[in-house]
């Protein structure tokens, strides 16, 4: 039976959420049940552990917070590719109810890809998102990643074009060869410039034949990696990329609810109850979720350097119309 030294440690391991050392102990009670002559506690009990402990590992793998071990690019894949492993979830977001929808959608086909793999389909894993700057697709890479726990790798597509102009094909199968081996979210931001015909004509030639590589290595790429394509100005996508993604998210300037959701949640930790948040609101008309949270920035620095607690409304709602103003 167990000692009352072991019922202590068994209760500090507990709170202190060392499980490891907790099933030890509960391991020790059960050989000194058994040695004692009580072999049915003891082997229900070291039942009881394994049933527990195979539980608790099933719940961490489908939740896919095992954890990554830590990939930083190396050689010429670093000039390509910027690491981080972001903190963010989309609960950090303020997002329509639909958008929220189609974000959890993703994350439960990744999280069950196993199954849904055994069955013979493909879990959904590359993902336009299109919509003015500042609306937060950047954001969502980063949410993505930070939900599953994995490494967000950032492609500056722009860049990678002017950096390694006539050789941006071979960067880019460099960076799908990654895509494979190393399992991350992988953004490809101002995704715009493989699908626009900007720049000089020489350039033209060469963002056509980065485009078809582009194409081609997205099709064939059949990795457990996410593969996010944002841009600002779908208008200039070429059509043929569409077809290439399993799903398009549109994201659109904040409604009123979602302005106003911004806002709380960027001045928590200052008094706002002399806000007027409908009034806050009206003023943030037009405003990105970028803008907003800048403005709010602003009221809060204000605050803070005129050693007060409370955000006023008045600072709030001229820092909002002030960036409606740059808009001009
Ligand atoms: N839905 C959102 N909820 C809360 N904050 C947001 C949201 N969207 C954007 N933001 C804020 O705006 C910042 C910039 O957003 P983000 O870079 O994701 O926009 P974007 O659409 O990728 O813009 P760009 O096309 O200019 O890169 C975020 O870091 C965050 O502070």
């Amino acid at each position: 039976m167990a000692t009352a030294d072991q019922v202590k440690a068994l209760i500090r391991c507990h709170a202190a959420g060392d499980d490891a050392r907790f099933y030890a102990i509960a391991m020790q009670v059960a050989a000194q049940a058994a040695r004692s002559g009580h072999s049915k506690f003891a082997q229900e009990l070291r039942e009881l552990v394994d049933q527990v402990k195979a539980k608790a590992s099933a719940i961490e793998s489908v939740r896919g917070q095992k954890p990554v071990p830590l990939a930083q690019p190396r050689g010429e894949l670093a000039g390509l590719l910027t690491v981080a492993y972001p903190k963010t979830r989309l609960v950090d977001m303020a997002l329509t109810a639909p958008l929220r929808a189609r974000l959890d959608r993703v994350l439960v086909e990744q999280r069950q890809r196993d199954r849904i793999r055994a069955h013979g389909f493909v879990p959904m894993r590359k993902l336009l998102l299109i919509g003015p700057p500042g609306t937060g697709k950047t954001m969502t890479g980063a949410a993505l990643a930070g939900e599953l726990g994995i490494p967000l790798f950032t492609i500056r597509l722009d860049g990678l074009i002017t950096k390694y102009m006539g050789e941006t094909a071979a960067k880019l199968r460099l960076v799908f060869d990654a895509i494979l081996s190393t399992r991350g979210v992988y953004l490809f931001d101002e995704f715009d410039a493989l699908g626009s015909e900007r720049g000089s004509k020489n350039d033209v030639g060469e963002i056509r034949r980065v485009l078809n590589s582009f194409l081609q290595f997205l099709e064939q790429d059949e990795s457990d990696s996410l593969v996010i394509g944002a841009t600002n100005h779908v208008q200039l996508l070429d059509r043929a990329l569409f077809r290439r993604f399993d799903a398009v998210v549109e994201y659109t300037l904040p409604t009123v609810e979602i302005a106003i959701r911004v806002m709380k949640a960027r001045l928590s930790l200052l008094d706002t109850s002399g806000i007027d948040w409908a009034c806050a609101a009206k003023a943030s008309e037009g405003l990105s979720h970028a803008e907003i949270t800048h403005a709010c920035e602003q009221a809060a620095k204000n605050a803070i350097l005129e050693q007060s607690a409370a955000v006023r409304e008045s600072e709030l709602v001229c820092a909002l119309e002030e960036r409606r103003g740059s808009h001009a």
